[in-house]
């Protein structure tokens, strides 16, 4: 064969190839997919990024809002929710490569008929916690997801058409264990004596809680899906208050049964698959090898760990992943994406302490993420009520143009 004719012929097997990933990955009229192509463990041009609680406290907006509309209302009135999901959209607008809906991972109790109230400067509060293993007959048999949590689909319904494609949205929910914490303290907690209590006093019940939960998060997060989330995020943000048996016995199974139980699910029916993300704050020290191995196209990262060394971690644990093989729109296997994981407390310390930090995150030879792609940005934890948002505005300029030139030089990988 002639170099011409071969030259054709690379030319339309890479086309090909080309329309095939834009099919699996695009949805008609998303106008920026970066994030799910990072996701799905691809080079991209720059890191996409996001920030987790980007709706909240630090912007005014989001406060005004607030002083009109209690928590949990903003949470059940969709018109509200998707105004809130909005609003850092709006404002960094062309800055962020994903919106996520407004809502709490406590509405999952509330649906299996906790009461929740947001105490002011307080946070969480369950007047009626579960004390004991009997308490669980205080709960729902059998949750109707649809009725009691609709409300978070209908407002990713109208977000999804506020947002008119310019980024695709993510859904999310809490971790079993994460969510048992909460409703055994009764809201946030030093010590977690009581939820340990359980695990340690009472094994098999709490499996039995856990896996109730679990079994709602699946339903609930295939629900999301099916009204239009593009990706999925589970939050552990109390991983690491275990110790890595406890880990191993009462968080990760669940996560694991989360991430096949979804995908498992959205192959019976004709959604799309979408990236799924797990967080699991705490316990990436001594457990990422099986967080990587866990079923999720890309690991949340918290800022305990340098860049380099968890993407050699994860690169050893898990080489090339393949989800969703009966799903609708299949996909060959890919790496396992990682996203992070700057301090939130950064954005405290002016514009040059960002600008460093951003260098160190982006640069593979300072132990950053480099330019290889598979990397979503993101902080190590949500943004905190003090940032000014103009600090954000700031990291986010930067992450775009340093994340550019990394990716244009390859980070001299
Ligand atoms: C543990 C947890 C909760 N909720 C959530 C987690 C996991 C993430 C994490 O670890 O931070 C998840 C969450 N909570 C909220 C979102 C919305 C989407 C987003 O912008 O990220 C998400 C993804 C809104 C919220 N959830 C809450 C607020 C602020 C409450 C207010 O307006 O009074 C917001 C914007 C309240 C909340 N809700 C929760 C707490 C502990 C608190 C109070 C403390 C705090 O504010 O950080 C439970």
């Amino acid at each position: 064969m002639s170099g011409a004719s071969l030259l054709t012929r690379l030319n339309s097997t890479l086309t090909t190839r080309k329309s095939e990933l834009e099919s699996r990955s695009k949805e008609p009229g998303l106008k920026n997919d970066l994030i799910i192509r990072a996701a799905r463990g691809e080079e991209t041009e720059r890191a996409p990024v996001w920030v987790m609680r980007q709706a909240g406290r630090y912007l005014p907006e989001f406060r005004a809002l607030r002083e009109k509309h209690e928590f949990f209302e903003c949470c059940r009135t969709p018109e509200l929710a998707a105004e809130i999901t909005l609003q850092p959209i709006r404002r960094y607008s062309g800055l962020l490569d994903a919106a996520i809906i407004f809502s709490d991972i406590l509405v999952i109790p509330q649906a299996m008929g906790l009461e929740v109230e947001m105490l002011p400067a307080r946070g969480p509060h369950f007047p009626n916690p579960l004390n004991e293993p009997s308490d669980m007959s205080r709960l729902s048999k059998k949750v109707d997801v649809q009725k009691e949590l609709g409300y978070v689909y209908e407002a990713i319904k109208l977000t999804k058409q506020g947002l008119d494609g310019e980024v695709p949205l993510i859904g999310f929910c809490g971790a079993p264990w994460t969510l048992m914490a909460y409703m055994v303290e009764g809201g946030g907690s030093k010590t977690f004596e009581k939820a340990k209590r359980w695990l340690f006093k009472y094994p098999e019940e709490s499996k039995e809680l856990l896996q109730r939960v679990a079994d709602l998060c699946v339903e609930f997060l295939v629900g999301q899906v099916k009204a239009g989330a593009q990706l999925v995020q589970v939050f552990d943000s109390w991983a690491g208050e275990l110790s890595p048996h406890d880990f191993r016995t009462f968080s990760l199974p669940y996560l694991k049964y989360i991430a096949s139980g979804v995908r498992d699910s959205l192959s019976c029916t004709s959604c799309k698959s979408v990236p799924m993300i797990v967080f699991a704050k705490g316990a990436l020290g001594h457990s990422l090898p099986d967080i990587a191995k866990a079923g999720y196209d890309v690991v949340g990262l918290d800022w305990t760990v340098e860049p380099a060394v968890a993407r050699h971690i994860v690169q050893q644990a898990a080489p090339g992943v393949v989800f969703n093989k009966k799903a609708a729109g299949a996909e060959a296997g890919h790496r396992v994406a990682l996203q992070g994981n700057m301090d939130p407390a950064v954005l405290y310390a002016g514009k040059t302490a960002i600008e460093r930090e951003v260098e160190r995150l982006c640069r593979a030879k300072k132990g950053g993420f480099g330019g290889s792609g598979a990397w979503i940005a993101n902080l190590g934890h949500g943004i905190t009520p003090g940032v000014d948002p103009e600090m954000l505005g700031h990291f986010l300029k930067t992450l775009k143009r340093v994340s550019s030139e990394v990716a244009g030089a390859k980070d001299e990988e």
